[in-house]
């Protein structure tokens, strides 16, 4: 007998029969489960039984557990069960409660994620699902409005689930319930979900239910005779705003302390009570926005993107302001009509405000926002939006590449060469656009990467590629490169002026600002125009150190010199440690020598902020740094007072570089480049390549034309001349030119072990240790290392790396073996790809 696809070396053959026969042709006959119970973390294998050989990754089981019957979601079929568990001992799964569930896409995205970043797949499922999804949630059945028929045809055990139902007034309740109430529930409910009778849906966990908060309602007669002054200061408040508020905005208002409002709910004039209050976020009301007419440019990238049709990868390289966005608006637009959904990226939660606005402005409530600043409820609720299957765009950071939409038709991640799309810890550790390129494989739908200064790695894949054959049919479909060459308009990009600091010093100017800059602040000004102004850093000095001995005030975790932080005048001087967050109050005297003369180094915001004040009184200042947005909403806050004019420059760090579109700019100033420039990490060029041209992407957007004077020491270093000239191509060409001789990326692959431990001889010799075994003779990998890190000490922790150069075909390390010479007490994080070296 020839049975196709069966392998016969394996199989003992003992009686002929027809057991053997069905084992044959069903080959995968064990399923991996994430069970729904709580203090169960792990993935565990059940048995699945003849008549639910269809289950498929991605749906909801249930499955015996200890002594329960608890939900899980079916994760990966296995062919065989796992060597370490008797097959005797496996137990079968129960039941199909809801078939597809998630798709089985999903779930080989997971795996992918797994095996590519040497991660448990336990550990890529925490940081995909929203916490409490499977924890907390509860499996509910429900009748269904329209059954009309007699119960007779029903068993026993189907009837008695039935009455129970319908003898509850809402005809719903928990599976457990059902399973406590009557034997062998689950048969019964199968049979009622078979017969359309029933539903059954899974609940929202209980830490998620709706918000609630205290608000307060005036109820009293308005003839208040036992009252304090005070007590009727707070009421009149009240009344004058409706009569109704949040007890937490009514006593910031009032500036009263909740015990005041609490005797006048005791006197009877107001009532506390809790109220839901909306988790979604709260964004102001939208003037609805039609699309734009597009440029040449556009039109061309718009239709090359829509022709589109399943797998593909796209380079959208435009210059700032050339209008990305808009082209992105209206490739979505049809895939709505269509009934498919998109999948928007982008890197931090300071630009999305802008971003999201434009997109509810286009869509409305279509637009659902996903980032790990949300809280669990949030996460949750947006979870379950999104599982609805109704065409959606979410727009998200880096985890929301894991949203669960269903019919996917575009994924855009935008600024596709920001860092922040990697994930450096914990793991797994990935790479938001390397997920992405799977997952539009995997859905079959394109992959649009959108920047101004596209990084080495999407440069080489997709741009040289394309140059040498038109839709290249590689293993993820076809690639293109699109160009947006010129800004909307035809606005000119912004002239960029560099000034040589050290020429200013030589002519006796000891202002952090030079001439021209001065000069410039003055200008816009008297022109009321606005300006930014971007610092590498924020707080106040990078560090203190006495003038009559040298000592630095050092953080006592970290091996970094802590920063002084004074934001205002009159505000308390603090020094902080940047890296663990230790603060002390900043020392009067030296405290090694006692004397009174600190001086402070480096400028960040808040000396910047501070100097400007004293020489440019008039000009109005917003300081925009993770100081300054800490709180939710500040982005907006910050910005809308900013796009309202109420302040002439916006003083900040990174974050300014981000996607900012104020027209009304017409100056970019960048205090000091040279920051940027000499970092020990092989990407420190690219990376303030792009930085600097993002920032300088910011001026003369709207009407009035823009220019940018960068400050540095170095005037003639490469990446300053490049982005003086806004030459994106030439600077790669040439940082492409030294990747390759060195066999970096994106040619060479990099893994970087991270070793770390709070002892410092441990983790050092687990270092060296692991070193050897890695320096094997079947090695085709180079070593480098280990060292200690940059900063070895970080809040209280050594840390020890060595870096693998992988070149084209290098075999792997044995991660299993190398993962069992790492003892508990040190810490063994596996980075593939990295991006951040320190
Ligand atoms: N076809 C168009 N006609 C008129 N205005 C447009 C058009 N397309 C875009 N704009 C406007 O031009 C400005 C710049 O566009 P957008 O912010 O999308 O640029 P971008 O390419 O994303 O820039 P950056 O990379 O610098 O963030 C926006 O204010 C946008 O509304
Ligand atoms: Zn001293
Ligand atoms: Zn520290």
């Amino acid at each position: 007998m020839y049975i196709p696809g069966l392998d016969w070396s394996n199989l003992i053959v003992a009686e002929p029969g027809a057991a053997y026969q069905f084992e044959a042709s069903q080959s995968k006959r064990w399923i991996e489960v994430l069970v729904d119970c709580p203090g169960a973390t792990g993935i565990y294998t059940y048995k699945l039984p003849k008549e639910m050989l269809s289950i498929q990754p991605g749906d909801i089981l249930s499955v015996p557990f200890g002594t329960q019957q608890v939900g899980a979601i079916a994760i990966r079929l296995l062919e065989r069960p796992p060597a370490n568990l008797a097959t005797d001992k496996i137990r079968e799964v129960e039941d199909i409660i809801s078939a597809g569930f998630f798709s089985s896409i999903y779930w080989e995205l997971l795996q992918k994620v797994a095996e590519y970043y040497y991660t448990p797949l336990m550990q890529v499922i925490k940081v995909a699902l929203p916490p409490g999804l499977l924890g907390k949630s509860q499996r509910r059945i429900r009748l269904k409005p329209e059954i009309t028929l007699s119960a007779d045809v029903l068993s026993t055990t189907a009837r008695q689930v039935l009455q129970l139902l319908q003898a509850q007034s809402t005809g719903d309740y928990s599976i457990t319930y059902l399973q406590r109430q009557v034997r062998g529930a689950n048969r019964g409910v199968k049979e009622l979900l078979r017969r359309g009778w029933v539903e059954s849906y899974l609940e929202a966990p209980k830490a998620t239910k709706p918000k609630l908060q205290k608000a307060v309602t005036l109820v009293g007669s308005g003839f208040e005779t036992d009252v304090t002054p005070r007590q009727r200061e707070i009421l009149e408040i009240l009344r004058r705003r409706g009569g109704d508020m949040w007890l937490s905005e009514l006593l910031q208002v009032s500036n009263a302390n909740s015990s005041t409002v609490k005797a006048l709910e005791q006197k009877g004039y107001v009532v506390i009570q809790e109220r839901e209050m909306l988790r979604a976020e709260n964004s102001p009301q939208l003037a609805a926005d039609a699309p734009k007419t597009l440029t040449p440019a556009q039109t061309q990238a718009l239709a090359a993107i829509t022709s589109l049709n399943g797998a593909a990868q796209v380079l959208l390289h435009g210059v700032t302001g050339s209008g990305k966005t808009e082209v992105y608006l209206q490739a979505i637009a049809p895939l709505l009509a269509r009934g498919q959904s998109a999948l928007v990226l982008v890197p931090e939660i300071g630009l999305t405000p802008q971003l999201t606005d434009r997109f509810r402005a286009r869509f409305g409530d279509k637009v659902c926002v996903y980032h790990s600043a949300l809280s669990d409820g949030e996460r949750y609720d947006t979870w379950r939006q999104m599982l609805t299957g109704e065409p959606q765009v979410v727009i998200g950071t880096r985890s929301a590449v894991y949203s669960p939409l269903p019919k996917l038709g575009i994924i855009i991640l935008d600024e596709e060469h920001d860092s922040s799309f990697k994930q450096d810890s914990p793991i797994p550790t990935y790479h938001a656009r390397n997920v992405a390129q799977w997952r539009a494989e995997l859905e079959n739908c394109p992959l649009v990467l959108g920047s101004a200064t596209p990084s080495l790695e999407s440069w080489v894949g997709l741009k040289d590629k394309e140059t040498r054959r038109q839709g290249d049919k590689g293993g993820r479909g076809d690639r293109y490169y699109l160009s947006l060459p010129e800004r909307i308009g035809a606005r000119p990009l912004p002239p960029v002026e560099v000034i040589d600091m050290r020429h200013e010093l030589h002519l006796g100017n000891r202002s952090i600002f030079s001439r021209s800059l001065q000069t410039a602040l003055q200008e816009i000004q008297a022109t009321q125009q606005q300006g930014i102004l971007f610092i590498h850093r924020r707080g106040h000095s990078t560090f203190v150190s006495c003038r009559s001995c040298g000592y630095v005030v050092e953080c006592p975790n970290c091996d970094v010199s802590l920063a002084y932080h004074h934001a205002e005048i009159g505000a308390s001087q603090m020094l902080q440690c940047h890296y663990c967050n230790y603060v002390r109050s900043h020392p009067r005297s030296c405290p090694d020598c006692g004397s009174p003369y600190l001086k402070f180094f480096g400028s960040g915001t808040q000396k910047v902020a501070q100097e400007l004040a004293q020489q440019f009184p008039q000009l109005r200042i917003i300081r925009f740094d993770s100081d300054t947005t800490r709180t939710k909403g500040a982005h907006r806050e910050l910005l809308t007072r900013f796009a309202n004019k109420e302040a002439d420059l916006l003083v900040g760090t990174q974050m300014l570089t981000k996607g900012l579109d104020l027209p009304q700019v017409t100056l970019v100033g960048v205090i000091a480049a040279d920051g940027l420039l000499h970092l020990a990490d092989y990407r420190a060029s690219e990376r303030a390549f792009q930085t600097l041209t993002q920032v300088a992407g910011r001026a003369g957007r709207g009407e009035d034309s823009g220019r940018v004077i960068i400050q540095t020491y170095t005037p003639e270093h490469p990446v300053i001349q490049a982005v003086a000239r806004h030459e994106y191509e030439p600077f790669t060409a040439a940082e492409l030119e030294q990747r390759a001789a060195l066999n970096y990326p994106p040619y060479g692959r990099l893994i970087l072990l991270r070793l770390s431990s709070t002892d410092a001889e441990q983790v050092e010799q687990v270092a060296l240790n692991i070193a050897s075994i890695l320096r094997s003779p079947e090695a085709t990998y180079e070593i480098l290392g280990p060292a200690p890190a940059s900063i070895v000490r970080v809040a209280n922790r050594y840390r020890w790396q060595i870096l693998i150069k992988l070149g084209d075909a290098a075999n792997l390390p044995n991660w299993d073996e190398v993962r069992s010479h790492c003892p508990p007490v040190v810490s063994l994080t596996i980075d593939v790809d990295p991006l951040n070296m320190m």
